[in-house]
């Protein structure tokens, strides 16, 4: 009897396979870094096959722990890190290159060529996204632009192009298809006909023959073959649309923060796209099978828990990212100091490739106590902001942020996320709601689970925390914030 569904989240630092029962709560998992490749200052790389490789290993271990079998599995749902891109020959099925990561920063050059191409307004127009290093048709054409060859390769259609859910598709069925939810993150997608755009491929320079037939976000692909033989692969979400599913933001007006390497907070807009007039994204959040699809407003920043990372591994302050808690609770405040972990340039609402990190109001009073409180308020600063931009975006304002992700082990970030909003935080009882959605997604296209009423009926809060900060002290504090912010502007 199949009691049971997987799920393949596959991200920018591990991939993950988890086997859940029909409650939705987790049985098993497994999980496997891959190696990061930094060729050349802002660029960043993954090995496809390497990728691949973990994914078949975490996916028999999690069945081996829980001591399944395939047979087990009603279903497999995929989840991956968004916009990296990668090339495979159409033949063989081996990787053309290393894939180009999300963070990459190579097509700097390229995104102000384009911007003198076409105003900002014609491609959010087409595809809701702002021109920016960040998306995958970019670095489709810097390849391309690099190496003549590969773009004749691709007009002979000896190619195909794909995000990671793709490949992961193409690996387990031999389908050439990606989710709607990783389509729109391409800058190549109609976000009001869900087809590839002439107009976009013409812009980017990418021949319709490379790519994948866009699908819905819950549909039965194809049946796998190799590590999960016959089990039907059902479901495909960007990890960011899967955490929205997870977390059962099935209504306008409902959205989810998933703080991680970076956070990116999603709200749900309902059936009609809406325009992002305050530098955010519009994007797919879902489709299930023929029904419309249901868009969502997302505000991506780039470094939240990379910066503990750091801190972690480049100035040694912490042995471990759980200690950042520790040390910041040893103060009862951040000493003036303020960090903007403008790492890669900032992302949403900024959208600035020429800022850089910085550490401002340093005196000889500030500690690594208030370093780390600045760090963990650097997170939630940034998440303010996106929050601020959501509430002028719609009327559809945010009354209550719902959270997951690795960086929600700290309740100290979750306080001072829940003051600087000026609204209630809650962490439900399953924080890796992403492989969850990706669950639900690929439960709904087999029946497993009859319709959406009862996965929100799944969803269980597991602690929330209240807003205590005075209005005063919060402007006064959002104050600093934007300074610091200012200063990190026009450095690279
Ligand atoms: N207890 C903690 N307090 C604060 N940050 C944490 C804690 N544990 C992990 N992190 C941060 O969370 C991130 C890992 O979260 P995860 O959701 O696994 O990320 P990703 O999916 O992007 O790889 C790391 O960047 C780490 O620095
Ligand atoms: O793999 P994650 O969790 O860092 O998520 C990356 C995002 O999908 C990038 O858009």
């Amino acid at each position: 009897m199949t009691r049971y569904l997987a799920a393949i989240d596959q991200g920018t630092t591990s991939s993950r396979c988890l086997v859940f029962d029909s409650d939705g709560r987790i049985i098993a998992a497994d999980q496997a870094e891959h190696e990061q490749f930094f060729p050349q200052p802002g660029w960043v790389e993954h090995d496809p096959a390497e990728i691949w490789h973990r994914v078949q290993r975490v996916t028999r271990s999690a069945l081996d722990q829980a001591g399944l079998s395939r047979a087990d599995l009603a279903a497999v749902g995929i989840t991956n890190q968004r916009e990296t891109t990668l090339l495979w020959d159409a033949q063989t099925g081996e990787p053309v290159g290393n894939a180009i990561v999300w963070q990459d920063m190579r097509t700097d050059q390229l995104i102000r060529r384009l911007a003198r191409e076409h105003p900002e307004q014609w491609w959010r127009e087409r595809c809701g996204l702002p021109l920016a290093t960040y998306f995958a048709g970019p670095k489709l054409r810097w390849r391309f632009e690099q190496d003549p060859v590969l773009h004749r390769r691709a007009e002979a259609g000896e190619l195909r192009f794909g995000t990671i859910d793709a490949w992961l598709i193409w690996q387990l069925t031999g389908e050439h298809v990606t989710d709607v939810s990783n389509a729109s993150r391409t800058m190549l997608m109609n976000l009001a006909t869900l087809d590839w755009d002439d107009e976009l491929l013409t812009a980017m320079g990418v021949p319709r023959g490379l790519l994948p037939r866009i699908v819905p976000s819950s549909q039965v692909y194809g049946e796998a073959t190799g590590v999960l033989a016959g089990v039907p692969v059902a479901g495909a979400l960007g990890d960011q649309q899967a955490a929205l599913f997870g977390q059962t933001c099935f209504n306008p007006g409902e959205g989810k923060c998933t703080y991680g390497t970076g956070s990116f907070l999603l709200m749900n807009t309902g059936t009609a796209p809406v325009t992002s007039r305050h530098g955010l994204l519009t994007t797919v959040g879902y489709q299930i099978g023929s029904e419309p699809p249901v868009y969502a407003l997302e505000g991506s920043i780039a470094i939240t828990g990379a910066l503990i990372q750091w801190l972690r591994d480049k100035l040694g302050i912490i042995e471990h990212a759980a200690q950042i808690n520790e040390l910041a609770e040893s103060v009862t405040d951040n000493g003036g100091c303020y960090i903007v972990p403008a790492f890669s340039g900032l992302f949403a609402p900024h959208w600035r490739p020429d800022a850089r990190g910085v550490i401002a109001g340093l005196t000889s009073y500030v500690s690594k106590g208030h370093l780390a409180r600045a760090a963990l308020e650097s997170t939630a600063w940034q998440v303010a902001d996106i929050v601020a931009a959501m509430n002028q975006e719609s009327d559809l304002d945010l009354t209550m942020l719902k959270v997951d992700g690795g960086m929600t082990a700290s309740e100290l970030l979750l306080q001072i996320q829940a003051d600087l909003i000026d609204a209630p935080v809650v962490r439900p009882t399953v924080t890796e709601t992403t492989g969850l959605g990706a669950a639900y997604a690929a439960g709904l296209a087999v029946g497993f689970w009859p319709d959406l009423a009862t996965l929100r009926e799944k969803w269980q809060p597991d602690r929330r925390w209240e807003p205590t900060m005075s209005a005063t002290e919060r402007e006064a504090a959002r104050a600093q914030w934007r300074k610091a912010v200012t200063r990190s502007l026009d450095w690279a």
